[in-house]
């Protein structure tokens, strides 16, 4: 098991380098990879032909008619200058890879919202578009974006003041062995990282009472240890849904880890690799589904998260469906459940509208949010049907459902609330878990079904917790995007390490040497309801970023 561990990594560290190259490239704001430019000449042909196409009809073609003759546009390509006047939301013209686009139409049906697009309006999105999203991204939404043309020449762009502080605090960067705990990577993560990728991260939804209270519901619970117990080395591997793993935690699917580190989702799989912990691999990954699983080792345990953000998509399920299944790392099928609509992400938002140049911006407008494609229970029972892989719910909210998920065949779900970024308000998913149990339990239907947790766990001892409350493992988001941020790789590798050291020495002082004997003897949860004590947990609470309210001109 070993050497084989040892031999794919060396040949995945192959496939690494040159996704370092790529992303330090990307980086530096120069050239994409060769592979990417391929795509992109490819799909210049086709741009192209639609152009020509929508000469003919449309109220765009006179636009695409006015371009080829009014506009800075020669054989050479479209001027900087020429990009930069289409920066208003009614005429928005963005680069990605050299090549101009008019995506005025798009703004409007973009997943992402209108706002983080014309943050790049009139101007080159290359190294952000990248970092949140692979090239098939753009292959999938051609239709929807009007070629304009090459770019001539390139965009200078100089350090801004918050791009040297970022370099000062990389170049004095606190050593690992200072990282004591996950609340010390979020410290650094604050200094290294953008203000906007740091609030993309940090966000909850609206007032952030869910955010707050997913972390606050594991101090409500206390633990109650054995003494004089004859125990063994401690060993804290466990089972996923039949697959082996060696800690109780996954790594969970989350957008956005190429703004952390430019090899983003590779560092996951690597170190997760490494530790034989369970990754959740997300469906939008800053690779494609080919570029990354030609790097995932056939033992590696993962599992697949699915979202729609489209009816095309919910459509072509079965071909999602089929694809993941073929994958011999793939362990389990999760879909969300908690996206009918995108929460108010207010936090990063208002960050947006506090930077000069954002005028043009409302972010409290319907075309932020809106209904998300629909699916039921019954899109569930038809995936069962098409898979042998366990199916498995993401972002379950109350027990209810739980009881409904284990009578029609679900093999698992994780109670979430997207991290508190869906609807605030909703319970912490501990909380939950103690209520889910109750109502399996009084249906009989207790052990039908594996039950996860995720949101706002920072320390092993909260994973104990939810173990002992009958969780079979607890997923992180945030923690890894902030130890990505400050040391790539070894970051997850460190918090891996500390998360171990928690769970290992925490167990030993309850008195127990096996995950199977946690159990609810252990804890004494009869706080738990209780909502919004003030409690103080200083690291947390430090690292925490309250929001602000608007600056007078
Ligand atoms: C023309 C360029 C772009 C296209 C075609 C595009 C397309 C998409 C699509 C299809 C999604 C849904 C998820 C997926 O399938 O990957 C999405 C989500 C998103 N996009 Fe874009 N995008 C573009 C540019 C950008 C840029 C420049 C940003 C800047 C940060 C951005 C940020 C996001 C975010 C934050 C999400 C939502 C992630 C979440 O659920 O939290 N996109 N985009
Ligand atoms: C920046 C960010 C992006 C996320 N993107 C996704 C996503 O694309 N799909 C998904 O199922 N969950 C997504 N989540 C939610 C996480 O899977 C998870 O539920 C949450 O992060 C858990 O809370 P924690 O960050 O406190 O550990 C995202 C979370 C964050 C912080």
């Amino acid at each position: 098991m070993l050497s084989t561990r040892v031999a794919s990594r060396s040949a995945k560290y192959a496939l690494k380098n040159i996704a370092c190259i790529n992303g330090a490239n990307r980086f530096l704001r120069t050239k994409a990879s060769p592979s990417a430019q391929g795509k992109l000449s490819e799909s210049r042909v086709r741009f192209n032909k639609t152009t020509k196409a929508s000469l003919l009809t449309g109220a765009s073609s006179l636009t695409l008619f006015l371009s080829y003759f009014l506009f800075d546009n020669d054989k050479d390509g479209v001027s900087v200058k020429e990009v930069k006047k289409h920066n208003r939301i009614d005429d928005c013209w963005i680069v990605i890879d050299n090549e101009v686009y008019d995506i005025t139409k798009f703004l409007t049906i973009h997943p992402g919202g209108v706002a983080r697009l014309m943050e790049f309006a009139g101007n080159d999105a290359t190294e952000k578009f990248h970092q949140m999203h692979s090239s098939a991204t753009l292959e999938k939404m051609k239709e929807h974006l009007v070629y304009i043309g090459k770019l001539k020449g390139a965009f200078e762009n100089e350090l801004t003041e918050e791009e040297i502080s970022i370099l000062q605090h990389k170049a004095t960067i606190p050593p690992l062995r200072k990282i004591f705990c996950l609340s010390d990577f979020e410290a650094v993560a604050k200094q290294v990282l953008p203000k906007s990728t740091f609030f993309y991260y940090a966000t909850g939804s609206s007032d952030e009472y869910t955010l707050r209270e997913n972390h606050y519901a594991y101090s409500r619970v206390f633990f109650r240890p054995k003494i004089l117990q004859d125990i063994n080395e401690v060993d804290t591997s466990t089972k996923f849904m039949g697959a082996k793993v060696d800690l109780p935690i996954y790594i969970t699917a989350f957008a956005g880890s190429r703004l952390a580190h430019p090899l983003g989702e590779l560092n996951l799989q690597a170190a997760s690799y490494d530790a034989n912990v369970m990754q959740m691999v997300p469906k939008q990954n800053s690779y494609s589904f080919e570029e990354f699983f030609s790097n995932v080792p056939d033992d590696q345990n993962q599992w697949m998260q699915y979202h729609f953000d489209t009816q095309e998509e919910l459509d072509n399920l079965d071909s999602w469906v089929e694809k993941s299944s073929a994958l011999p790392s793939a362990k389990g099928l999760f879909f969300n459940v908690d996206l009918a609509d995108i929460g108010n992400r207010e936090k990063d938002s208002r960050q947006r509208a506090s930077q000069p140049g954002s005028e043009y911006l409302n972010e409290m407008t319907d075309n932020q949010f809106g209904s998300h494609p629909k699916i039921t229970w019954s899109t569930i029972e038809r995936i069962i049907k098409n898979t042998h892989l366990p199916v498995a719910l993401k972002g379950v909210q109350r027990g209810e459902d739980v009881v409904i998920a284990a009578e029609k065949g679900v093999s698992a779900v994780i109670l979430s609330n997207h991290g508190g970024r869906q609807l605030d308000f909703s319970r912490p998913p501990l909380e939950v878990l103690v209520e889910a149990k109750q109502m399996l339990r009084e249906k009989d239907l207790d052990g039908k079904i594996e039950i996860y947790l995720d949101g706002g766990v920072r320390r092993g001892s909260d994973i104990l917790k939810a173990l002992c409350l009958g969780a079979t493992g607890v997923g992180m988001g945030r923690p890894f995007l902030y130890a990505m941020s400050g040391y790539g790789e070894e970051g997850v590798t460190h918090l891996f390490n500390i998360l171990r050291t928690e769970i290992e020495n925490n167990m030993r002082l309850l008195g127990v040497d096996k995950i199977e004997d946690l159990n609810e003897s252990l804890v004494d949860a009869r706080s738990l309801s209780l909502k919004n004590p003030r409690i103080n947990d200083a690291l947390y609470d430090q690292a925490y970023e309250p929001m602000q309210f608007p600056e007078f001109k």
